[in-house]
């Protein structure tokens, strides 16, 4: 794993993992164990209000749910809830204890005392079983237990039942539970570590996962993608102490989980010595009269990558208009086919310049003719510099051609494609989703958890192979850094971007103007009130 790689990525564990490597961080000291819990439940806080942004504000009275099993998975839940409750001190907080209050394990127990004493919070019991309908779901004052479900919906429900210590079956009673609290509107929900009742039918359905401190490897299993959601992993730090005493997982883990400190080098400041030449120059080869707009947005991408020069080949007819809405970029004018795409004809203009590039990316809007196919081949084939295929460069005889260390970008249907071509081609596979897993043939997968619904419109593909172009042409020699940094930079300004304008009515290009506050926020400090070992 590359050096830049190593520090910033971290295991995903499975729970037992979780459990041994938490007992051992702790060393059963519950003085550390509560410092985690509210540093745990003060950044589970901070998320949800967060990723509600991306719905937009929270009314000034938010009615809020929080279910609260027995253990640290609930205390973590209630004392988020105290957290929110501090921010919006008029939000309207119904806890529902599952097993009640008597079987609260001491944490848990002095979080909920937390919260349901904090003034002046509204916080009120609901016992599981008084949960019937006819019940006045607003607590007042001075009531006892009142039902979590009639009434408007709730704006954020919290599952803090099971975490990483559920063993199935989930009890009937819960079960019936977790099913109206699923069938029943709420805006956001938010799972604390892992969806309680995961890997059975009987499970939370959440909008959001915060994993704790450790990314638990159920979390990211395909067959749970739909109870968990989008995953978010919240460091706290566990990772930071090198002498860690912990019974460390098999080293390199299967899967590792990147952090935005991934981004900290493009944070520097640049040496006042340099010149455009020393930020490399990406070449690019796509367009076609079919779509002329992905070459022009992986172009944009690239230049606002820090790239110091980029290249696009284009076919002839495009290539005014192109320049005129990227200027920044020279813009190539190669002859066409009669269908508009890029002819054969044409490789002397990228020849001739060849000796430029520090980095290829081919293929946005590259049309699939069988002749700029055989072209896109050739270039593979011939390529002294680092490649990025994508999108309709994504063919088995292309991805396969050629020596040059290359990165590919499919989603699932363009991996399923060239899935046959993969082993000899020794390259940094990227396969996008929701959640995007990149590995360079060893035996870690690192995965990007950023991002969301918001990039799933068309040409979000074409910015993210332009911008990890634009950081291959900066480093060549570091292709799993360069798809790793691509693909993080275009989650967190995904993000960014559906915080400010929610997820519908955007431009995709709009994620451009993200990329800046991207790396000019501060990496999210894990280090606050950090978690130590206790050796
Ligand atoms: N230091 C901290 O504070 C940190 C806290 N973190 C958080 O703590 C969570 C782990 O907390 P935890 O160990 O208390 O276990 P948790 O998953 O809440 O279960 C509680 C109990 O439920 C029970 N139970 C299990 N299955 C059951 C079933 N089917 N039906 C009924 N009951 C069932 C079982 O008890 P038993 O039945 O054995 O008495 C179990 O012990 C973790 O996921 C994360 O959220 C960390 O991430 C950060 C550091
Ligand atoms: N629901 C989603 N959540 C997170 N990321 C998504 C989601 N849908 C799409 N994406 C991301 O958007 C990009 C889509 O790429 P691609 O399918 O090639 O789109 P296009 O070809 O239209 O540009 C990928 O980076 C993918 O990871």
């Amino acid at each position: 794993m590359p050096p830049g790689l190593a520090a910033t990525s971290h295991p995903a564990l499975s729970p037992a993992d979780a459990a041994r490597f938490e007992a051992a961080l702790f060393g059963g000291d519950e003085s550390r164990e509560w410092a985690a819990m509210q540093q745990a439940a003060r950044a589970i806080a901070a998320a949800v209000l967060r990723d509600f942004d991306e719905i937009g504000p929270l009314p000034p009275e938010p009615r809020i749910l929080v279910l609260a099993g027995k253990g640290h998975n609930g205390g973590d839940a209630l004392l988020a809830a105290k957290f929110i409750h501090e921010k919006h001190p008029r939000a309207r907080i119904e806890t529902c204890l599952v097993f009640g209050e008597r079987v609260l394990r001491p944490l848990a127990l002095r979080a909920w005392r937390e919260l349901s004493h904090a003034p002046p919070c509204r916080a009120r019991p609901c016992v599981a079983p008084r949960l019937t309908d006819g019940e006045n779901s607003r607590p007042d004052a001075r009531s006892g237990p009142t039902s979590i479900l009639p009434g408007p919906p709730f704006d954020i429900v919290l599952d803090g039942i099971f975490g990483f210590q559920f063993r199935p079956p989930v009890e009937p009673r819960i079960a019936a539970l977790l099913a109206r609290v699923n069938a029943s509107p709420a805006r956001l929900r938010a799972a604390v570590d892992l969806p309680s009742g995961l890997g059975t039918p009987d499970v939370f359905l959440a909008d959001f996962t915060y994993a704790t401190g450790i990314v638990k490897s159920p979390a990211l299993a395909e067959e749970n993608r739909a109870a968990v959601g989008r995953l978010r992993y919240l460091d706290l730090g566990f990772w930071d102490n090198t002498a860690n005493p912990s019974p460390v997982p098999a080293d390199p883990p299967a899967a590792a989980i990147l952090t935005p400190a991934v981004l900290s080098p493009l944070r520097v400041l640049r040496s006042p010595l340099t010149d455009k030449r020393d930020y490399g120059h990406l070449f690019i080869v796509g367009g076609s009269r079919g779509y002329p707009g992905a070459v022009i947005m992986a172009a944009l991408a690239a230049l606002r990558s820090g790239a110091g020069l980029v290249t696009v080949f284009v076919p002839e007819t495009m290539a005014a208009a192109c320049a005129a809405r990227a200027p920044e970029a020279m813009w190539v004018a190669w002859p066409e086919t009669p269908e508009g795409g890029l002819a054969l004809e044409g490789a002397h203009l990228f020849r001739e310049r060849a000796d430029r590039a520090t980095a290829l990316l081919v293929g946005p809007g590259l049309g699939r003719e069988a002749e700029t196919l055989a072209l896109a081949a050739d270039l593979a084939k011939l390529s002294a510099v680092p490649l990025v295929l994508d999108a309709d460069a994504l063919q088995p005889a292309i991805v396969g051609a050629g020596a040059a260390s290359r990165i590919l970008t499919p989603h699932v249907g363009e991996f399923a494609r060239i899935a046959a071509a993969l082993p000899g081609a020794g390259a940094v596979t990227v396969l996008k989703g929701p959640v995007t897993r990149i590995n360079d043939g060893g035996a870690t997968t690192h995965h990007s958890l950023f991002g969301g619904p918001v990039l799933a419109r068309g040409g979000s593909g074409d910015l993210l192979a332009g911008l990890i172009g634009g950081l291959l042409a900066q480093e060549p020699a570091q292709p799993l850094l360069a798809a790793c940094r691509g693909a993080v930079w275009h989650g967190l300004a995904a993000d960014r971007l559906a915080r400010a304008q929610g997820q519908r009515a955007v431009n995709i290009t709009q994620l451009l103007d993200h990329l800046a506050g991207v790396l000019r926020e501060d990496v999210p400090a894990a280090a606050a009130g950090k978690v130590t070992s206790g050796k």
